[in-house]
C-alpha cells in the first residue's frame, strides 16, 4: 500500500488493536523502541541512538543479550550519554574508525515529515548521530505520534545547528539571515537555568532555528546552512532514515522508505 503523502513510503499497520488508554508518552516510546529492536540480529554492528526514546532500545538490547537471545552485538554509541548507558549495561562498544559500516541504527527524532526526513539534535547529539546513522545500512527511527509533522520545523520547535564557538553570534546572525523569509529567529542554546552556552560532546555550541513558515526546498536549505563557515552540521536528516516506527494510542505503525 503506498502512502498518500509520499510515493517512496509504504505503510503497514503492525498492530492496530487500540492500546490501553492509560499509556503515557514514555510507554509509547518504549513500544516503538521494543518493536525496533526486533530488527537487531546476533552478530550485528548496531548504532545506538540518544534520547528518551532511544534509551529504551539500548536497554532492550542489553536485556536480550543477558537472556542469550542476542549474541555478539557491537554497539556504536552516538553520544557520551549513550556511551555511559551502554557501558553500565555491559553492551560491547566500538566506533566508526574500527567499524565504518554499521548494520543497523535505532534512534529517536524530534520531528518526522511524511517523506521520513527528520529533525534531530534537540538533545545536542546531532553530529555524532548523523555520522553513525549516515554510515548505517538501515536506520530505524522510533517515535511516539507527537513527533509527526507536515513539514520540518512545523512543530514550532527548533531546527538545531551545531556551530564552532568562535564568533558564534556572527554565525547565529548569518543563519537567521538565511531564513529571514521563513520568519526565522536564531538563538544560541544556553544551559538549562543558566546564561552560558550549552556545549556539545564535540566542544561546539548549538544555534536553534525557530521558523514561522516552511523553509521550502530542504536540500537547498541544507546546502545553504553547510556552506556557512562556522557551521559544523545541522539537525535535518534528509533521506537517511530507512524505516519509521510510530507508536500511538491506536497502535504501532511501521513505514519503509524506498529510493
Ligand atoms: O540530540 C538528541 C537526539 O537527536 C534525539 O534523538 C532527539 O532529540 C529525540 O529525543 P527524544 O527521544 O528524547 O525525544
Amino acid at each position: 500500500m503506498g502512502s498518500a503523502s509520499n510515493p517512496l513510503v509504504t505503510s503497514s499497520v503492525v498492530d492496530d488493536s487500540p492500546l490501553p488508554s492509560n499509556l503515557n508518552q514514555d510507554d509509547l516510546k518504549k513500544l516503538a523502541a521494543y518493536k525496533a529492536v526486533e530488527y537487531v540480529k546476533s552478530g550485528m554492528v548496531v548504532g545506538l541512538g540518544t534520547g528518551s526514546t532511544a534509551k529504551h532500545a539500548v536497554a532492550r538490547i542489553s536485556e536480550l543479550l543477558r537472556q542469550g537471545k542476542l549474541r555478539d552485538i557491537i554497539g556504536i554509541p552516538t553520544s557520551t550519554t549513550t556511551h555511559e548507558q551502554a557501558v553500565s549495561l555491559g553492551i560491547p562498544l566500538s566506533d566508526l574508525d574500527s567499524h565504518p559500516v554499521v548494520d543497523l541504527s535505532i534512534d529517536g527524532a524530534d520531528e518526522v515529515d511524511p517523506a521520513l526526513n527528520l529533525v534531530k539534535g534537540r538533545g545536542g547529539s546531532l553530529l555524532r548521530e548523523k555520522m553513525v546513522e549516515g554510515a548505517s545500512k538501515k536506520f530505524v527511527v522510533i517515535v511516539d505520534e507527537s513527533k509527526l509533522v507536515k513539514h520540518l520545523g512545523g512543530s514550532g520547535l527548533a531546527v538545531p545547528v551545531e556551530v564552532v564557538p568562535f564568533c558564534c553570534d556572527f554565525t547565529r546572525g548569518k543563519l537567521e539571515e538565511l531564513f529571514r523569509e521563513a520568519g526565522c529567529k536564531a538563538k544560541l542554546r544556553v544551559k538549562s537555568g543558566g546564561e552560558t552556552a550549552a556545549v556539545t560532546d564535540n566542544g561546539n555550541f548549538v544555534v536553534d532555528l525557530y521558523l514561522e513558515r516552511d523553509m521550502g526546498d530542504l536540500e537547498a536549505a541544507s546546502e545553504a546552512i553547510l556552506r556557512l563557515p562556522g557551521v559544523v552540521e545541522h539537525g535535518m536528516f534528509l533521506g537517511i532514515a530507512t524505516t519509521l516506527i510510530v507508536a500511538g494510542k491506536s497502535g504501532v505503525t511501521v513505514k519503509d522508505r524506498f529510493g
